[in-house]
């Protein structure tokens, strides 16, 4: 099978509030960030398959040969992928040689590519091709980047066996795919973060489907088409952490001390609420140092959550002291336990101070910049 060349791409994503509670069915606000993961697509003539991560520093080949092995038992019944084929993923982990235990970087990235390449490509005519990913989002720091890379395999394979259209003309830069192309990829990526993160909530893979703002519980996306703009500040701890870990504790955690756990995320979810409030109100109100307030409280308030619920690190305490010295308020993002942070600016913070924070975080040793939010899904 012979595929035409693409060139995908796909956003990182910063979690306002909500994550974890939202693997268990809170709401969780998400918005995609200026940062964004690029995949290539380029068919080959010589029989093999091939993936180039340079960002984790993965650089595979296959024969079609050996991956025509893996397919002798897939049916073409695409439309059942709302769970994980077991037997396939198996089958992966023994080919990868990873039968047990948690899988590192590069083996969660390569049976993510695997999985989503033989189920659409495994009953039919499997063409030779090289992958290229690379991203300007940080690996396992809690910006997406797990979501944004399935998000490109997904759209890119889609393309690569015209389930979805390539709808660049010759004269445009990037394209847009309708609603329903968007969630035949959301479904796929969604797959991909099931491999990489084990129970994923799926805000991750919407964000990077769709990019804007969105709220998002239990699998129900609404994009929020009216937020003033935010100005943020990322810092990145450097601390390395895998989401898949982190949600597991948190579920052991429950599990243990239901009656405690479950009213912190109930609170959690009353965050989501009264933030998406606050935003919808400050579009259609003159937006004043109140609605700032509030959003500031909300930040400190879930960042003790979190800290409860156990995905607290002394990197992000050291943030968020930091950032209060200059009374600015700061929360983790994403999985926690490391990575990244956000911290709130306010529209009247001088850049005296920003510049002042954004100092005393690198002097930690943290990458800090100050970032707008919002912008274009994923596009092709
Ligand atoms: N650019 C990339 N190239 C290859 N694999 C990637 C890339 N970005 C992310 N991944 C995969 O996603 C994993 C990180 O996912 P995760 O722990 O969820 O962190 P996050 O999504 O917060 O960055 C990596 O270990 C790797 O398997
Ligand atoms: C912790 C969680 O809420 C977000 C994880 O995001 P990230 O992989 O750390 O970028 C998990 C999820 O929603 O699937
Ligand atoms: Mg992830």
């Amino acid at each position: 099978m012979e595929v035409r060349d693409c060139l995908v791409s796909a956003p990182g994503k910063a979690i306002l509030h909500g994550e974890h509670a939202v693997v268990h069915g809170k709401v969780a606000l998400a918005v995609s960030l200026n940062l964004r993961t690029y995949l290539q697509l380029k068919a080959r003539s010589d029989g093999k398959v091939c993936i180039n991560l340079p960002n984790i520093d993965t650089f595979v080949c296959w024969e079609l040969s050996e991956l025509k092995q893996l397919t002798s038992f897939l049916s073409d019944k695409k439309e059942e992928m709302q769970r994980l084929d077991a037997e396939l993923v198996k089958r992966l982990r023994e080919f990868i040689g990873v039968t047990n235990g948690n899988l590192d970087s590069s083996a969660s990235a390569i049976l993510a590519f695997l999985y989503i390449y033989l189920s659409l490509f495994g009953s039919g005519d499997m063409p030779s091709l090289t992958v290229s990913v690379w991203s300007e989002l940080p690996t396992g720091a809690g910006l997406g980047s797990s979501a944004a890379y399935s998000v490109c395999l997904a759209a890119a394979f889609l393309c690569a066996t015209g389930n979805i259209p390539t709808p660049l003309k010759e004269w445009e830069q990037t394209g847009r795919w309708c609603q329903e192309d968007l969630e035949l990829i959301n479904s796929w990526a969604f797959q991909g973060e099931k491999i990489i993160h084990g129970n994923p909530s799926g805000v991750d893979n919407a964000v990077g489907t769709w990019g804007g703002m969105l709220r998002f519980l239990a699998g129900k996306i609404i994009p929020l088409s009216r937020v003033p703009l935010l100005r943020i500040l990322l810092t990145n701890t450097k601390v390395p952490r895998s989401t898949k870990v982190l949600v597991a504790r948190v579920k052991d955690k429950i599990n243990k001390l239901p009656s405690i756990m479950i009213p912190v995320l109930d609170s959690v979810d009353a965050i989501s609420c009264t933030c998406e409030k606050v935003l919808t109100e400050m579009t259609c109100e003159p937006i004043t140092g109140d609605h700032y307030n509030i959003l500031e409280e909300l930040i400190d308030i879930n960042q003790h959550h979190l800290n409860v619920i156990g995905v607290g690190h002394p990197s992000l305490d050291t943030l968020c002291q930091v950032t209060a010295a200059r009374g600015l308020h700061s929360k983790l993002t994403g999985a926690g336990g490391g990575g990244c942070g956000i911290t709130l600016l306010r529209p009247e913070t001088d850049s005296t101070t920003v510049q002042g924070t954004m100092k005393d975080l690198r002097d930690c040793g943290y990458d800090c910049w100050e970032t707008s939010i919002g912008g274009p899904g994923d596009s092709v």
